[in-house]
């Protein structure tokens, strides 16, 4: 029997406060309204921005809520007016939106999209109300994906359809880490043949920035982290160099300006932390050396130099989701992933279900980690 139209029951990763275990529960999904989708989500990734936003240091984070935005899946029925997508599509899910219509949008300068920004952040659907249930009580969509359900809603500008020849399973993960280090090099730096860059933190983002920085043609890729481990996944993705920052008896950015004859073409900060965020701004090169902010610092952290580093010439920008227009471009990553130029598998080290959620969490607190892809149909 067809549930289109109707509520669905299914089991989903309940985050009923910040800093406790996520608890599954079975929930209700009401369907999709006017331009929304529903998704059977088949695959997520765990990203360390879910774990920020559960530990309660995420400004905009509000509870009880269903996390997790790195998800593929199959759509399921689609409300009225949706066009762009249809039940049976194989879907990512799109935290960062593109309706083409909004001055961001429109401006050809910036993935951000504004339409529907103001009430993702405070976990609702564009009508302002929730699709989600749980003993009676309304639970928060997150990011506008919500993929820690077995079915989700968004809006129909947050979901892309993509080639059902790629399996799920990997495609999941260009929902979010994958796509925003490589993303991060090409689009929000674009990185010229023969630049010299240094990436700090080489997890799931910093791995993706190196991939991003080899397909430019960077000479040097100094991969900074505090995890000797990392050096041979940098390596293995193609870095030419490895510092551990506490293992050198200066400050990182003095080291690598030392290393680099005066400073590094571009620098990513792929951490969270504003100290590194710091260290990566200095460790530029004077006139033009640009520092590009990726990773997600807690509430009330901020970020400070001189200024006289940027009067020198150095930028400081910052990029989300790697600069990428989802609907537009990222069918073309999987393309590129299925034609063997875009690396996916080699990011994913665990392998968990819907139920194991919190010790995939766990996992990726250790460094041996990359990412943690739940199935959340087996058992
Ligand atoms: N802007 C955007 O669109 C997005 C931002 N993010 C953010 O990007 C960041 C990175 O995400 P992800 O790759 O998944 O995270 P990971 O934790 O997997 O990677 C971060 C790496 O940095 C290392 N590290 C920690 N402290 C330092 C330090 N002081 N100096 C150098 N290296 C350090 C960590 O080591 P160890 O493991 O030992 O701690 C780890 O290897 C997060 O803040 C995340 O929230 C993620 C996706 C999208
Ligand atoms: N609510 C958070 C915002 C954190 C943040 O910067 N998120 C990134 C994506 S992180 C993905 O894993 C982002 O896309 N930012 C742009 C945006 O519009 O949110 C906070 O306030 O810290
Ligand atoms: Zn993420
Ligand atoms: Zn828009």
């Amino acid at each position: 029997m067809s549930g289109i139209g109707k509520t669905i029951t299914c089991k989903a990763a309940v985050a009923w406060e910040a800093g406790k275990p996520l608890s599954i529960e079975t929930i209700e999904v009401a369907p999709p309204k006017a331009h929304e989708v529903r998704i059977e989500i088949y695959h997520t990734g765990i990203c360390h921005t879910d774990a920020y936003t559960l530990s309660g240091l995420d400004p905009e984070g509000a509870f009880p809520i269903v996390l997790g935005h790195e998800g593929a899946g199959i759509v399921e029925s689609v409300g009225e007016g949706v066009t762009n997508v249809k039940p049976g599509d194989h879907v990512v899910a799109l935290y960062t939106p593109e309706c083409r219509e909004c001055k961001f949008c429109k401006s050809g300068k910036t993935n951000l999209c504004g339409k529907i920004r103001a009430t993702q952040g405070k976990g609702v659907m564009p009508d302002g109300t929730t699709r989600f249930k749980c003993k009676g009580q309304d639970l928060l969509h997150f990011m506008g994906t919500s993929t820690f359900s077995q079915f989700t809603v968004v809006a129909d500008i947050s979901v892309v359809a993509i080639t059902p020849r790629a399996p799920m399973d990997r495609t999941c993960l260009l929902g979010c880490g994958i796509t925003t280090g490589y993303g991060a090099a090409i689009i929000t730096a674009k990185i010229e043949k023969d630049s010299t860059v240094a990436v700090f933190g080489a997890g799931c983002v910093g791995l993706s920035v190196i991939q991003g920085a080899v397909k430019c043609g960077a000479s040097r890729i100094v991969v900074v982290d505090v995890n000797d481990s990392k050096e041979e996944w940098g390596r293995k993705f193609g870095a030419t160099d490895f510092v551990n920052p506490t293992k050198i008896n200066k400050p990182i950015q003095q080291h690598l300006i030392e290393m680099t004859d005066g400073g590094l073409d571009y620098t990513f900060d792929c951490t969270g932390n504003v100290h590194v965020m710091r260290a990566a701004l200095e460790a530029c090169h004077k006139g033009w050396g640009q520092s590009i902010i990726i990773g997600v610092a807690a509430a009330g952290e901020e970020i400070s130099t001189r200024p006289f580093q940027l009067v020198t010439g150095r930028v400081w920008k910052g990029s989300a989701f790697g600069g990428v227009k989802g609907r537009t471009q990222l069918p073309n990553l999987v393309e590129d992933y299925l034609r063997g130029d875009l690396k996916v598998d080699e990011f994913i080290t665990h392998r968990k279900v819907l139920d194991e959620i919190n010790d995939g969490f766990e996992t990726m607190k250790q460094g041996d980690c990359i990412r943690c892809v739940l199935d959340l149909r087996a058992k």
